[in-house]
C-alpha cells in the first residue's frame, strides 16, 4: 500500500523499496511465486492458466453468485475496492474532511488505511489513527466520509487504542426486492421440513430453514416492531400442509396476552397466553416428548420419522423474557429455564423443535442461547446485542443488525451453524388476511383439532373450551392429563 503520510524527511530509494516490501507481504509473495513459474513454464502457459482461472471464476459467478461471493467474491471485491476506490482517493478525501494533523516538524500526518473487508452490502475500512487524533475526530465527519465514498451510510467502531473501523453501507438489496409469501401447497411430503421457506436472502434466493437437520432450534431477537411476527407466521405458513396433515403440531406460548398469535389459536395444538399457562404448556411439552423418548427407546428406534403418529412438536415461544426474566416467581422462572434447556438438548431425535423470540438477547433473558443452533437477529436496540444473539465476533464480520433501518421490518441477519458470517435476509410479510387464510387452510383437513369450536358444537365438553385460560396450578394432576391429551381420537370416542 502506498504510504499516505507526507513527511519532511526524505527516504533513500532502497529504504523506500524495503519499506514497501515489508508493508505489502501479499504482493511480494505473489510476485515471488509467479516470477519463477513464468521462468519455468513460459509466459504463454501462465497467461493461459490465468485465462482459464478467470473464465472458471466468471462461470462460477454467473451460475451461483452467493457461493462465489462467500468464498472468492468478497476477497476479490475487498482487494479491488481497496486499491481502486479507497486508496486512490484516501488522501484527497481525508484532507477535504479535515482528518489530517501535523507533527512537531510540520509533517502532515494522515490516518492510515490498513485493510478493507467487503460483504455484499457493506465495506469496512480498518484505520490506524494519526498521532494526536481520537476516534471522535472520525465520528464527527462520518456523513462526509460516506458522501465522499458514495456510500448510503457510515458508522464507526473503536477496535483498540489508535485503531477504528468505519463501516460503509454501499447498497440495500431489500429496497427494491419483493418478498413473496410462500404459497399454501397441498404437498405433505416430510421432505418439506428440509426447506421451510420464510423469505429471501440478499442475493434474491429463497431463504429456508432446515427443520430436519440444521436449524433444529431457532432463536429470534429483535426490538419491538422489528418484524419477529412476520418470521414466526412465515414459518407457520410454510409448514401449513404438514400442520394440516398432523405431521407438525404447534404449541404456542404467547405471554403478551395472546396478542401476536391469538388469531391463529384454532390451528395450534396448545396455546398459552400468560406466564403461568405458558409454564404448564412447557411442562406438558416435555412430558409428551419424554414419554415418546422412552417409548421409542424401548422399541430400539433411534430417530423418529416425522409422521402423524410421531409428529414434529414445534414449540413457539414469543417474548421469552416474560417466561425467563419477568415471571412472577423465581421458582417458575427456574423451572421454565430448566425445562427449556432440557427440550433444547434432548428431543432432537424424537421431533422436538423450538423457536423462541425475544427483544433482548441478554444472558438474563436467554441463558441457554448457546443451545440454539440457528440465530436470527432482526433490528436490535444496541450493537452489543448483535454478538449476544449471533455469537462472538459476528458483528465485526458485517452483521450490523443494530443498523437495520426502522423502515425495514422483517430484515435480519441469520447465523446458521457451520457458517462464520451471518446472511442478510428478509421475511415475507404476513397480513391479517393471510393469517385468516392460513388458519382456514390448516383447520380444514381434519388432523388439527381446533382449541375453540363454534358455539353449539356438542363434540367438546365445556371444560375444554377455552382451556388455555385454565389455571393449571389449581387442577389435580389427573385433570391436567385429561385436558392435555384431548385429541381427535378422544373426540371420536366422545361423539360416539
Ligand atoms: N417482513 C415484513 N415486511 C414488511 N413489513 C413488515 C414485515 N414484518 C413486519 N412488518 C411491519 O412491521 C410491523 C411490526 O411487525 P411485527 O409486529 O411483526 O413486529 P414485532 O417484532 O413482532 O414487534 P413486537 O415485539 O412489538 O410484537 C407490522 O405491523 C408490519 O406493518
Amino acid at each position: 500500500m502506498r504510504d499516505t503520510r507526507i513527511e519532511v524527511t526524505s527516504n533513500s530509494p532502497a529504504r523506500a523499496v524495503g519499506r514497501w516490501m515489508v508493508r505489502h507481504p501479499r504482493s511480494v509473495s505473489t510476485a515471488a511465486v509467479i516470477t519463477p513459474a513464468v521462468v519455468l513454464v513460459g509466459y504463454q502457459a501462465m497467461l493461459m492458466t490465468a485465462g482459464v482461472a478467470v473464465l472458471a471464476g466468471a462461470s462460477w459467478r454467473v451460475l451461483d453468485a452467493p457461493t462465489f461471493d462467500r468464498f472468492a467474491g468478497r476477497l476479490l471485491r475487498a482487494w479491488w475496492r481497496r486499491w481502486a476506490v479507497y486508496h486512490r482517493q484516501w488522501l484527497r478525501i481525508l484532507v477535504a474532511c479535515n482528518l489530517t494533523t501535523s507533527d512537531h516538524r510540520g509533517a502532515v500526518l494522515v490516518p492510515k488505511l490498513r485493510r478493507v473487508r467487503s460483504t455484499w452490502a457493506w465495506d469496512t475500512l480498518f484505520i490506524d489513527l494519526a498521532k494526536g487524533q481520537q476516534p471522535e475526530d472520525v465520528g464527527g465527519v462520518l456523513d462526509r466520509i460516506a458522501n465522499s465514498f458514495r456510500a448510503r451510510s457510515a458508522s464507526l467502531r473503536v477496535l483498540k487504542p489508535g485503531r477504528v473501523a468505519v463501516d460503509l453501507q454501499r447498497r440495500e438489496p431489500f429496497d427494491e426486492m419483493p418478498i413473496p409469501l410462500a404459497g399454501l401447497s397441498d404437498s405433505t411430503e416430510v421432505e418439506r421440513l428440509r426447506r421451510v421457506v420464510v423469505g429471501r436472502d440478499e442475493y434474491g434466493r429463497d431463504f429456508a430453514l432446515d427443520l430436519l437437520k440444521r436449524d433444529l432450534h431457532v432463536l429470534l431477537a429483535g426490538e419491538t416492531g422489528a418484524g419477529k411476527g412476520s418470521w414466526l407466521w412465515g414459518l407457520l405458513r410454510s409448514l401449513a400442509p404438514l400442520i394440516r396433515a398432523g405431521v407438525v403440531r404447534v404449541w404456542v406460548i404467547d405471554p403478551k396476552g395472546g396478542m401476536e398469535f391469538g388469531a391463529g389459536r384454532e390451528m395450534f395444538h396448545r396455546f398459552a397466553t400468560d406466564d403461568r399457562t405458558g409454564l404448564a404448556v412447557m411442562r406438558e411439552y416435555t412430558t409428551v416428548l419424554d414419554a415418546r423418548k422412552t417409548e421409542l427407546g424401548n422399541q430400539g428406534v433411534r430417530t423418529a420419522e416425522p409422521s402423524a403418529e410421531t409428529p414434529i412438536e414445534l414449540l413457539i415461544c414469543d417474548e421469552l423474557a416474560a417466561m425467563t426474566a419477568y415471571t412472577t416467581t423465581k421458582s417458575d422462572k427456574a423451572e421454565f429455564e430448566t425445562l427449556l434447556s432440557k427440550a433444547l438438548t434432548q428431543y432432537r431425535a424424537v421431533g422436538g423443535r423450538i423457536v423462541a423470540a425475544t427483544q433482548e438477547p441478554t444472558k438474563d433473558v436467554v441463558p441457554m442461547r448457546g443451545l440454539f443452533p440457528t440465530k436470527i437477529a432482526l433490528r436490535l436496540a444496541q450493537s452489543s446485542y448483535v454478538d449476544m444473539c449471533l455469537g462472538e465476533g459476528v458483528r465485526d464480520l458485517g452483521a450490523f443488525a443494530d443498523k437495520i433501518p426502522d423502515y425495514m421490518p422483517g430484515v435480519a441477519y441469520a447465523k446458521q451453524d457451520g457458517r462464520r458470517e451471518a446472511l442478510r435476509v428478509r421475511a415475507a410479510f404476513t397480513a391479517d388476511a393471510d393469517i385468516a387464510e392460513l388458519v382456514e387452510f390448516t383447520t380444514s383437513g381434519g388432523a388439527v383439532v381446533p382449541i375453540r369450536r363454534p358455539i353449539g358444537d356438542d363434540a367438546i365438553a365445556p371444560a375444554r373450551d377455552g382451556w388455555a385460560d385454565t389455571d393449571f396450578e389449581e387442577l389435580e394432576d389427573d385433570e391436567v392429563e385429561e385436558i392435555a391429551y384431548f385429541d381427535g381420537e378422544d373426540e371420536e370416542e366422545e361423539s360416539a
